[in-house]
């Protein structure tokens, strides 16, 4: 497991990367560089190929393998994840991972991180970064669709860094919603529909296992913002052509989208630019548009994050 006269790796539990972790927005620094960073080429010093994914037929679940190597940050990672169908009897979430960090100097494994911490808030910290640039002037009401893990770390950095009138949420289960609603430290509208939930919102999130549309181009105010959090097979949709193609479309990663992405594969829809790009400064980001962020997660966002915890536990924080 490790070399002979290197120190052991350490591992620091799902506990331990929630305590030096506690807000996903003490990610923001990093992960808007890092986003800038991959979207810039060789120039960006990023490597990170389009993950690999193992499907597990038998059992309808799927290994994802995530290596990336950011020079900026001399972060070398690789994030395991494997993600299942829910079973409604299983207390087992649907998203468990792990991140390995190595020393990028000589290869040797330092640290086994709890990835699933680090999944639930470095994702919500970048659909903030695609919010705070692509989302309409005055943004008065949020609606989530799905109510698991990635719906409460994305409200609470949502509501940490913007003010809302309103939030809304709808669920499937209405009763995990309404969980969620008693939950969370502040007013949340339980919906009953998903169209309730949408009509005149803001800003969207959608945040489900769904394979099949939740959300639709017809219920969508105008110049509204959409963060497309779920769907990361290309056979799986959240949103509906009519949305994927009336939108002004930004992903993470070209390449993944056009892998991995059934509302970018199957719409047809075009990518307009990567999140990189904008925050960069080289594309636009349009917000008096109607906008959508399809995001798929980068294992390079893992790396940041990884890398964060690890220094922050080693200095003793
Ligand atoms: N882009 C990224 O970087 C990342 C994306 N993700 C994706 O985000 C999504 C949410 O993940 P997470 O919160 O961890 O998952 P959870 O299992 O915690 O929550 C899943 C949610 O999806 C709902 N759901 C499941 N199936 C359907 C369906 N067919 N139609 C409508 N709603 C459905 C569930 O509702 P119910 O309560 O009824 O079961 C639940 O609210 C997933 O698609 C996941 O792959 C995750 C990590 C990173
Ligand atoms: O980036 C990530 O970890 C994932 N994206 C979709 C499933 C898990």
């Amino acid at each position: 497991m490790f070399a002979m006269g290197s120190a052991p790796p350490v591992f620091i539990g799902a506990e331990e990367v929630e305590k030096h972790l506690h807000r996903a927005s003490l990610l923001l620094p990093a992960l808007e560089a890092a986003l800038a960073n991959f979207s810039s080429g060789s120039a960006g010093g990023v490597a990170q190929p389009v993950r690999t994914v193992v499907p597990v037929h038998r059992h309808g679940g799927f290994l994802g393998v995530m290596p990336a190597y950011s020079a900026a940050d001399d972060a070398l990672t690789t994030k395991l994840v494997t993600f299942y169908e829910h079973k409604k009897d299983s207390s087992v979430p649907s998203h468990q991972a792990t991140v390995l960090l190595f020393d990028p100097r000589n290869g040797s494994l330092k640290a086994v991180l709890d990835g699933s911490v680090i999944t639930a808030k470095r994702t919500a910290a970048v659909s903030a970064i695609a919010t705070k640039l692509l989302m309409p002037p005055f943004a008065e009401v949020l609606c989530i669709l799905g109510a698991g893990v990635q719906a409460y770390s994305h409200y609470d950095i949502f509501t940490e860094l913007f003010t809302f009138k309103e939030v809304r949420i709808w669920n499937r289960t209405k009763e995990k919603a309404v969980k969620f609603a008693n939950s969370v430290n502040g007013p949340v509208q339980v919906c009953s529909s998903a169209q309730e939930a949408v009509t005149g919102a803001d800003i969207i999130v959608t945040v489900t296992m769904a394979t099949t549309p939740i959300l639709f181009g017809d219920w969508v105010k105008p110049g509204a913002h959409i963060n497309a959090v779920g769907a990361s097979r290309p056979d799986w949709r959240e949103l509906d052509d009519e949305l994927m193609k009336n939108s002004v479309l930004f992903v993470d990663s070209r390449d993944a989208a056009l892998t991995e992405s059934g509302d970018v594969i199957l719409s047809g829809a075009e990518i307009f630019a990567e999140l990189g790009e904008v925050v960069k400064g080289t594309k636009p980001a349009l917000p008096e548009k109607t906008t959508v962020f399809k995001s798929l997660g980068m294992a390079v966002e893992d790396a940041v994050a990884a890398k964060f915890v690890y220094d922050s536990w080693s200095a003793g924080n």
